[in-house]
């Protein structure tokens, strides 16, 4: 599935001097239009570059409730949380718990941004426990040994790095502004994150690269284009450079210009080739919306184009109210015959794309879906059991897979753990009972918070045993980080376990 990109490694390495300059021309009519079913296509707003596609699924950025329109700067704080105290990540809304992994400043500060730039106080990234930074190895490249002391400065200033760079970006590259959320609140350290992220793993190319083509074919979506990617080093380098300041030199600023060259070749090459096997986005209109709760809703939609996933997968979303700003969804079906996809949501507190999904959201109105992505799914070249763990709206991937596994007409155990609060919130019980009815392979057991007196994860330490069985976690964060500990303590090897990541490239020591 992915791209024939060349990575490139060494594109760009020969020296720090110069900056990157795209290999190749934007692709001809690669436009950044968008078009509705019946309108043709029109300008489609993008964002440049660089947001680590972090799983926010139904738990999305927020946005102050009396909001009537994303225009405020004061940040949200968004919801989903590191897998700190998980074992590293592969790059990518899923993850094993594999313990793998997972500017052209020189030397001077740039001018001020004016205090029209976003606040730098304002929350950023989702940090619900900080994630030790990996101490660099002695095998560390010597690149890799200055971007680090490069991160380890700047890591207490991280909000004020964050804000000048997109402050700078906006100044310099006021093009490029209106491509950007009206509210850069909710996403405004993705690009930087994402950025810093990659550049502090550059020596782990065999979990970096295939995330950057993530990245890079994720960024489609945005319109992002090669030349982009020159106006953002230039400003992360600048940002770097203002508050790196006892040890930013030459041979640093070299570092950084190779790596983020590095960086931004191989997502610029999977863009190109993903360009010539898929569109950028999907339109799905809305087919059916089924209220299960007051805050849950089914949400189908008839994409405008045959759209290939596989259960376990994800994808993201933009509502016609929010534009610009995407959510993660997991598919709650396998691929189905009619083409038709559903998605689980939960509208939470000041959810902007969740509240539009649910209590919006209405049959005939358009919504745009980015490409698949994530590896939560079956092998079937293999008969072991699955050992399913599905928390709240995280049933619905699961539900995905068992009907995938249906669907293969092996005769697999699958043991579906199916965790709530209250019985009110086992909003999908019925369709996965049903399934069980059909399926003598399958297992489904409800556990809710309340009459169980345990959580989730604890409830399946009672059943077993499961050596035998591949593990999938979907939940919240709390819960995975928890269920990933209580299967390893149950025997799982951790090559076994499978499960969304709750961020990227950020889990301790990847
Ligand atoms: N909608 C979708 O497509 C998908 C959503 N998700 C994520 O699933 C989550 C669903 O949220 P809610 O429905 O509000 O779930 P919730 O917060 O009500 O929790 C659901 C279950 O997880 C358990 N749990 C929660 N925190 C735990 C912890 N710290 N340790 C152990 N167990 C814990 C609870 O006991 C409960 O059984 C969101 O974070 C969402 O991002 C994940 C994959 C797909």
């Amino acid at each position: 599935m992915d791209a024939p990109t060349t990575t490139s490694a060494d594109s760009g390495s020969g020296g720090g001097g110069g900056w990157f300059t795209p290999r190749k021309a934007p692709p001809a009519g690669a436009s950044t239009d968008q078009e509705t079913p019946s309108e043709g296509r029109k300008v489609t707003p993008i964002r440049p570059v660089g947001r680590p596609e972090r799983i926010s699924r139904d738990r999305e950025d927020t946005v102050p409730a009396q909001s009537a329109a994303p225009a405020a700067e004061a940040a949200p704080a968004p919801q989903y949380a590191s897998a700190a105290g998980t074992p590293p990540q592969q790059p990518g809304p899923h993850a094993t718990a594999r313990p793998h992994a997972a500017q052209q400043g020189q030397g001077s500060s740039p001018a001020h941004p004016p205090h029209s730039a976003p606040s730098a106080q304002a929350p950023t990234a989702p940090r619900a426990e900080p994630t030790p930074r990996p101490a660099p190895g002695p095998e560390a490249s010597p690149d890799a040994r200055l971007i680090r002391r490069t991160l380890e400065e700047v890591g207490p200033d991280a909000d004020k790095v964050t804000s000048y760079f997109y402050a700078l970006l906006f100044v310099r590259h006021p093009e490029l502004r209106p491509l950007f959320p009206a509210s850069m609140d909710t996403q405004r350290d993705r690009l930087l994150k994402a950025l810093l992220t990659a550049a502090e793993h550059a020596d782990n190319k065999s979990v970096l690269v295939p995330y950057l083509k993530n990245l890079g074919r994720g960024h489609r979506k945005y319109g992002t284009q090669p030349e982009h990617y020159p106006a953002v080093g230039e400003c992360l380098i600048g940002a770097l450079t203002r508050y790196a300041t006892t040890t930013w030199d030459q041979e640093t600023e070299a570092a950084w210009v190779r790596t983020y060259t590095t960086i931004s070749q191989v997502m610029i090459d999977a863009a190109a080739a993903d360009e010539l096997r898929a569109p950028a986005w999907w339109y799905g209109e809305v087919v059916s919306h089924d209220l299960r709760t007051s805050d849950i809703a089914v949400v189908t939609v008839r994409p405008d184009q045959p759209y290939p996933f596989l259960a376990g997968q994800y994808t993201s979303l933009e509502t016609p109210w929010w534009p610009r700003i995407w959510r993660h969804y997991s598919f709650a079906s396998a691929p189905r015959s009619d083409g038709l996809l559903s998605f689980h949501v939960k509208a939470v507190p000041a959810g902007w794309v969740s509240n539009a999904l649910v209590h919006r959201a209405r049959p005939g109105d358009v919504i745009r879906l980015g490409p698949p992505s994530g590896s939560m799914t079956v092998d079937h070249s293999s008969d072991s059991g699955l050992l399913c763990l599905g928390g709240g709206t995280g049933i619905a991937p699961i539900k995905a897979l068992v009907e995938d596994v249906a669907e293969h007409g092996q005769r697999r155990r699958v043991e579906v753990f199916y965790g709530a609060r209250t019985d009110h919130d086992l909003y999908d019980i019925d369709t996965m009972l049903r399934l069980q009815q059909t399926h003598p392979w399958l297992a489904v057991r409800p556990i809710v918070d309340q009459q169980a007196h345990l959580q989730l994860p604890d409830a399946v330490r009672e059943y077993g045993p499961w050596n035998e069985y591949d593990a999938y976690l979907s939940g919240p964060p709390g819960m995975i980080r928890n269920g990933v500990d209580a299967l390893r303590d149950i025997g799982i090897p951790v090559d076994r376990i499978r499960h969304d990541s709750v961020e990227e490239l950020v889990a301790t020591g990847n």
